[in-house]
């Protein structure tokens, strides 16, 4: 069953794939199918993209509000309970959450109205992902899945194998800035930054004014992390990375407190004081090491403190954390900031899950990046954290009319 849709998209409610040409004439905002992944389409429900990281799964789900009285009655039964599946649910199993404070509800894509979901679980849940999607169905339907990060690649034959869909892959980085694009354009709250970040009395978040136009540097922090020179949605470089990044906080935190999961492990680093662990300026000064600007008070050695038995007995599992969020900050805070100097850029930007449910770490991030740079480069944070590329994916195959007027922008 075909209908026009609003804004005389073309959609199908049955899973069925049509074949025709995409008009080439811009003015007309007519799409047809189309089932190679290389072209842009307006898919078929359901609308699902997952970027599959190195710790995390990250799915967006479009939960389309529009559907016309004939798309409810051909829907058909799967998809139905899918949707309600997803929607009415905020916990799935023991280790999937939706996002649903992140919920954006009423919006237009793909010339459809509907809300977007956002949903995560742990990698290492992946082949329990698919058995579930199995018991729902889902390998009865036709459809595709839009797939980014590593596990894009390493999961292709078996979610191919086992669900029988259309796999359409794209790099996770390039999705990453698309996502950051289309929401920051797409929410008005999306992008922000502290007015005084260590002044923890007062929230002093504040919304920034993104635009996407003028150069910056983009640090995703998820497992590892990688560093963008980002000069707009279609030119970017990769220019550095390092593995000492969200991956290593959870590690070290797990091995050095015996928590097991990220939640407590941000915990304990909030009640934490890092300064029982590591070796401060002033610790082997007495006071500022004035000649080179090293004040007293900043790290001179991560874990200094941890080789005396006395000092490792008074640090408590909170202190240990603290101190490993600190020296992971750190470091990433030191290579954005040279990065930054390199390319001559005073917006940074950090995404990635890493930063979930851990304002104190995007405080000190920016209190770094401030005080290192003179107050010349600003730390900007992002509500949506380590979701960008599940919504880049998305946005790389399912077209807006605006797409279709600009396509080069697309
Ligand atoms: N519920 C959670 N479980 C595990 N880690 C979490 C959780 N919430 C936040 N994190 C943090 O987020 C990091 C993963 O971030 P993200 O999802 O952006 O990366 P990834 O895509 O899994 O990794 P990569 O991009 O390197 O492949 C973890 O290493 C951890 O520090
Ligand atoms: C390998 C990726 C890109 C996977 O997302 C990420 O984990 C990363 O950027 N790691 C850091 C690798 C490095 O540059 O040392």
């Amino acid at each position: 069953m075909n209908t026009t849709g609003h804004n005389g998209i073309e959609h199908s409610n049955t899973n069925i794939n049509k074949h025709s040409k995409m008009s080439t004439n811009h003015v007309s905002p007519i799409v047809n199918f189309q089932q190679s992944c290389e072209q842009k389409v307006v898919p078929v429900f359901p609308w699902f993209a997952i970027d599959i990281g190195g710790t995390l799964v990250k799915l967006v789900y479009f939960e389309p509000l529009d559907l016309t009285p004939d798309e409810i009655r051909t829907e058909g039964e799967i998809l139905m309970n899918i949707r309600h599946y997803l929607t009415s649910n905020r916990a799935y199993g023991q280790d999937g959450f939706r996002d649903d404070d992140l919920e954006l509800t009423d919006i237009e894509l793909g010339g459809r109205r509907g809300n977007l979901h956002f949903i995560r679980f742990p990698t290492a849940r992946m082949s329990i992902f698919l058995d579930l999607c199995i018991m729902k169905n889902l390998h009865t339907l036709t459809f595709q899945v839009f797939a980014t990060g590593g596990g894009a690649y390493k999961f292709e034959n078996d979610a191919v194998n086992k669900l029988k869909l259309q796999w359409c892959k794209c790099d996770e980085l390039g999705t990453l800035i698309k996502g950051l694009s289309y929401l920051s354009k797409l929410n008005p709250n999306e992008c922000f930054y502290y007015e005084e970040p260590q002044n923890d009395a007062n929230l002093n978040k504040h919304t920034f004014n993104f635009d996407i136009k003028n150069p910056f540097l983009l640090v995703n922090i998820g497992s590892g992390v990688s560093i963008l020179h980002v000069e707009s949605e279609t030119n970017y470089r990769r220019i550095s990375g390092t593995s000492i990044g969200g991956g290593t906080f959870l590690g070290l935190s797990c091995l050095l407190t015996g928590c097991s999961s990220y939640d407590e492990a941000i915990k304990l680093a909030t009640e934490g004081d890092s300064t029982k662990v590591d070796k401060l300026v002033k610790d082997i000064y007495g006071g500022d090491y004035e000649r080179f600007g090293l004040p007293g008070h900043i790290v001179a050695s991560s874990f200094g403190h941890m080789n005396l038995p006395e000092k490792r007995e008074q640090a408590t599992k909170s202190d240990l954390a603290r101190a490993t969020l600190v020296t992971v900050l750190n470091n990433i805070g030191s290579i954005s900031m040279m990065c930054a100097q390199t390319e001559n850029v005073d917006r940074i930007l950090f995404s990635g899950s890493f930063l979930r449910i851990n304002d104190l770490s995007m405080r000190i991030l920016a209190y770094a990046m401030d005080y290192w740079s003179r107050g010349k480069v600003k730390a900007i944070f992002l509500e949506h954290e380590g979701y960008f590329s599940a919504v880049g994916c998305l946005r790389e195959f399912i077209m807006d009319k605006d797409d279709l007027i600009n396509p080069s922008q697309h």
